[in-house]
């Protein structure tokens, strides 16, 4: 209120001013009147308004830059700064509008249009209102501006301007990030191929991320997995670094490896642990290089953009050579899928130059913090310019279990540390390959499992079919679990011996090279 007061008052002493003084300054002096008295009337006007008005715009409405949220950092700021926990306002507004919360689950309240709040920041008071753009026609945009479109309109006194823009405006951002960020659920986002014919775009539609995977149900060597994660940390605290250098701030990975060796739960992990969203790129939808990009420009920061498979998307990716018969089979299911896509569909434009720009083309620059993850199950068949430094960052390899990666399932996926069988199943997994997806097979309930010891744990107390959580697994279980498992990790053994082709394994899983070291 007291705001108001003194804007009108200034209002309308400039007005009476201008009024008694318009007329003289006509007859005597015309020649000035068009241009001196004006620009000394808006001199007056703002000597005598001492205030200084921003308007912040709301986004929305631009359909293909939304890198900066601001409105929705701004209402985050507001939100907190004028509703308390349990939604009760602290400010007397009169009107409350509602807004999809900003992972939509929810409905958060903010001040409605034309409602003002004072907030004191170190002493200074600052004015925030909410208002609506005025509907077509009213008034000419040099860009079209959607109907509902609104803005936040922050007023302060002249004498606080270096402070304002200096200092409390960043504040508003920073506090706004946060309390995104601490709201943050993550989200799986996958682009939907553009139709000429229907006119559509090309976007990313959008579904909550739920893959629970962590780190620590990982099974892969614990000093490499110490690695990753101390260089997916550094890398998300490295803004002032990557600013100072004037680098993109983005990081690529490439994850290779046999399948089922977890190069897809690998990158769930990364994004639980940074709190990450994720972009699955589907290469093979993505009509051309433009459309490319133009999805690239739609991620938001704080996400990893992922490519799966990424020698079976495009042609031109891979080095042409002669495939040996036993890469051809196990090519086969992954070759199929995308010849199936590709003939369902218009055929991809996209090519390697199209994909190096994404990667690091200038464009790539924008909104920053970024992860890039390709995954790959035949590293060698990748042209070099794509795992190049700067481009792929670390290379990862995924191989096959070993007894350390064994033992973080069974904890997972039984609920026990040790066990009487471990030195028999260690022996095996010594001159066995097997993956990790093999034996998380092993070790999880199933209907041919659950039968064989029904009769005996039906008895038990709290009984349950498939039991809520690994500490609730029957030590019969565990046992008959495992004796399965040793017969299978056996009969593989001959298989292999029989086909005499043991390959030196290596590691439980999990070699990092840094793409400068030679790799394998
Ligand atoms: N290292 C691992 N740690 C824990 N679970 C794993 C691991 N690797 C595989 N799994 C299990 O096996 C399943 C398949 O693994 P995943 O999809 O990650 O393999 P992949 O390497 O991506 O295979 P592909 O090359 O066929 O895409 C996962 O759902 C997970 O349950
Ligand atoms: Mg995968």
């Amino acid at each position: 209120m007291e705001m108001i007061w003194e804007k009108l008052w200034a209002g309308l002493a400039t007005i009476t001013t201008l009024i008694l003084a318009l007329p003289f300054f006509h007859s005597y002096l015309p020649n000035l009147v068009d241009y001196h008295i004006l620009k000394f009337a808006s001199k007056l006007f703002r000597f005598l308004n001492p205030y200084v008005e921003i308007k912040f715009p709301d986004d929305h409405g631009r359909r293909h830059f939304k890198s900066s949220d601001l409105d929705t950092v701004i209402n985050a700021y507001l939100r907190e700064a004028c509703f308390t926990d349990d939604g009760a306002c602290s400010q007397d507004f009169a009107h409350l509008r509602a807004t999809p919360s900003y992972d939509g689950a929810d409905v958060d309240f903010i001040m409605n249009d034309g409602e003002e709040v004072i907030i004191v920041h170190e002493g200074v008071k600052f004015w925030w209102s909410s208002h609506k753009n005025p509907p077509k026609g009213t008034c000419i945009y040099k860009y079209s501006v959607p109907e509902d479109s609104r803005y936040y309109r922050l007023i302060y006194h002249r004498r606080h301007d270096v402070f304002a823009r200096n200092n409390y405006i960043k504040h508003v951002l920073t506090e706004g990030n946060a309390i995104l960020d601490g709201q943050r659920k993550l989200k799986l986002f996958t682009n939907v191929r553009s139709d000429s014919r229907s006119g559509h775009c090309a976007y990313w539609s959008r579904v909550p991320f739920n893959h629970r995977t962590t780190f620590d149900m990982l099974a892969m060597d614990k000093e490499k997995k110490r690695e990753i994660k101390q260089d997916l940390e550094c890398f998300s605290q490295g803004q002032e670094y990557y600013e100072s250098v004037g680098k993109p701030w983005k990081r690529g990975y490439l994850l290779y490896g046999p399948p089922g060796t977890g190069k897809s739960t690998m990158i769930a992990a990364m994004a639980n642990f940074l709190k990450y969203d994720v972009y699955d790129l589907e290469l093979t939808s993505v009509k051309d290089n433009t459309t490319l990009r133009q999805l690239l420009i739609e991620t938001k920061r704080k996400s990893i953009v992922v490519i799966e498979d990424i020698d079976c998307t495009l042609q031109d990716l891979c080095i042409k050579r002669k495939k040996t018969g036993s890469e051809k089979n196990e090519d086969e299911e992954k070759t199929t899928k995308a010849t199936i896509d590709k003939d369902d569909k218009e055929e991809s434009k996209v090519t390697l130059s199209g994909l190096l720009n994404f990667i690091d083309g200038v464009w790539s620059s924008c909104g920053g913090e970024r992860i890039l993850v390709f995954t790959t199950n035949h590293k060698e068949k990748l042209d070099p310019a794509l795992l190049r430094r700067g481009r792929m960052d670390m290379h990862i390899k995924m191989s096959y279990c070993r007894f350390e990666g064994f033992q973080m399932l069974a904890k997972n996926y039984l609920g026990i540390d040790t066990h009487r069988s471990f030195s028999e199943i260690k022996n095996l997994l010594d001159s066995v390959e097997i993956t990790a997806a093999d034996l998380v097979e092993s070790l999880m309930p199933k209907s041919g499992s659950i039968k064989q010891l029904e009769e005996e744990d039906r008895n038990r107390e709290g009984w349950r079919l498939m039991p809520k959580s690994a500490s609730e697994i029957s030590d019969h279980f565990i046992n008959s679990c495992l004796d399965n498992l040793i017969k299978f990790l056996e009969e593989k053994r001959k298989s292999m011996s029989e086909k005499k082709s043991v390959d030196g394994a290596s590691g439980c899983n999990g070699e990092i090279t840094d793409g400068f070291k030679p790799t394998n």
